[in-house]
């Protein structure tokens, strides 16, 4: 679990300027500059050009992740070489296997792990100690399952609670996988919701369409705000009454609620901070 905020995280193709430009205006809170997938291979090469230039550009607080291509594929190397030091936060790597992987990517900065391939998924615990964050690759891996694309995401739901459990365990964030049709925005407001009830940090976007329903869905609500602060005061009380727990609308408050009501209101703060 983490305070950093990653509610909204971006792909935004490393070939094209104009979205490199708008990014810098979007209320989202971390941007992945794509070089895999989004990016056509005879345009690549250049690719590398355009992004390393528009990453001198102020992306503000925004969280920045370079997705380069696989290693085993002939830009890899080249795309890690570029971008070990660039002026980004970290590199995403894709359809990582295992943590070997992860450590075969030389760079001074963290490398986060797209959870897309079957193995990944079983070898997801050891991923996850090598890794700074873990971002599900929900495509690649509806490919690779050859499972139904269903709404409630049922034949995925193994492996979305597996990068979940294995990302808690080390510490790491762990963010949603894309919702494709970005122009049905309650069909994006479902997924989010389930993303959050399965407990993601938020979910990754393809389109500025999406950024500001998820940034709504993986906020603390209004509701979940005032309880934690009612919590913490009911708590506050019964100690201060020599009492271990509290009684709040029915309910007991005991101190691992006030943990948790405590990430609530870190978390609004880290929101607040980063959207002023
Ligand atoms: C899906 C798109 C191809 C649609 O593009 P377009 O037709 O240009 O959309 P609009 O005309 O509606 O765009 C309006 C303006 O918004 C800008 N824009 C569009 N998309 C982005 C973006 N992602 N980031 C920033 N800005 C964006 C346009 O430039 C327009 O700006 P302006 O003209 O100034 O008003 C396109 O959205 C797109 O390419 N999206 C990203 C696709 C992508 O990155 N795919 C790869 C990642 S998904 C994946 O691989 C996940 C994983 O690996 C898995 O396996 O699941
Ligand atoms: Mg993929």
């Amino acid at each position: 679990m983490t305070d950093r905020p990653f509610r909204s995280v971006l792909y935004i193709p490393g070939s094209k300027q104009r979205a490199l430009d708008k990014a810098a205006t979007l209320p989202v809170d971390a941007i992945i500059f794509d070089l895999e997938d989004a990016v056509a291979p005879d345009e690549k090469t250049a690719a590398r050009d355009t992004l390393r230039a528009a990453l001198q550009q102020d992306y503000g607080p925004r969280y920045k992740l370079v997705r380069v291509n696989g290693l085993d594929t002939e830009w890899g190397a080249d795309d890690v070489a570029a971008f070990a030091d660039a002026a980004c936060d970290a590199l995403l790597l894709p359809k990582v296997n295992g943590p070997d992987d992860i450590a075969a990517v030389k760079a001074a900065k963290p490398v986060w792990a797209m959870m897309e391939t079957a193995e990944g998924i079983l070898n997801a615990a050891a991923i996850a100690r090598a890794a700074g964050g873990l971002v599900l690759g929900t495509n690649d891996l509806a490919k690779e399952l050859g499972c139904a694309t269903s709404a409630d995401r049922m034949p995925m739901m193994t492996a979305l609670q597996t990068c979940l459990l294995a990302a808690r365990a080390a510490g790491i964030p762990c963010i949603d996988g894309v919702f494709n049709a970005f122009k049905d925005e309650d069909g994006l407001a479902y997924e989010c919701k389930q993303g959050r009830a399965l407990g993601m940090d938020g979910k990754t976007l393809i389109h500025p369409a999406q950024v500001a329903t998820t940034n709504a869905a993986f906020a603390p609500t209004d509701e979940e705000v005032d309880l934690a602060r009612r919590q913490i005061a009911a708590f506050d009380e019964a100690i201060a009454a020599g009492q271990g727990v509290a009684v709040l609308d029915g309910r007991i408050v005991e101190n691992l609620h006030v943990d948790t009501a405590r990430r609530t209101l870190a978390k609004l703060e880290a929101i607040q901070s980063l959207e002023s």
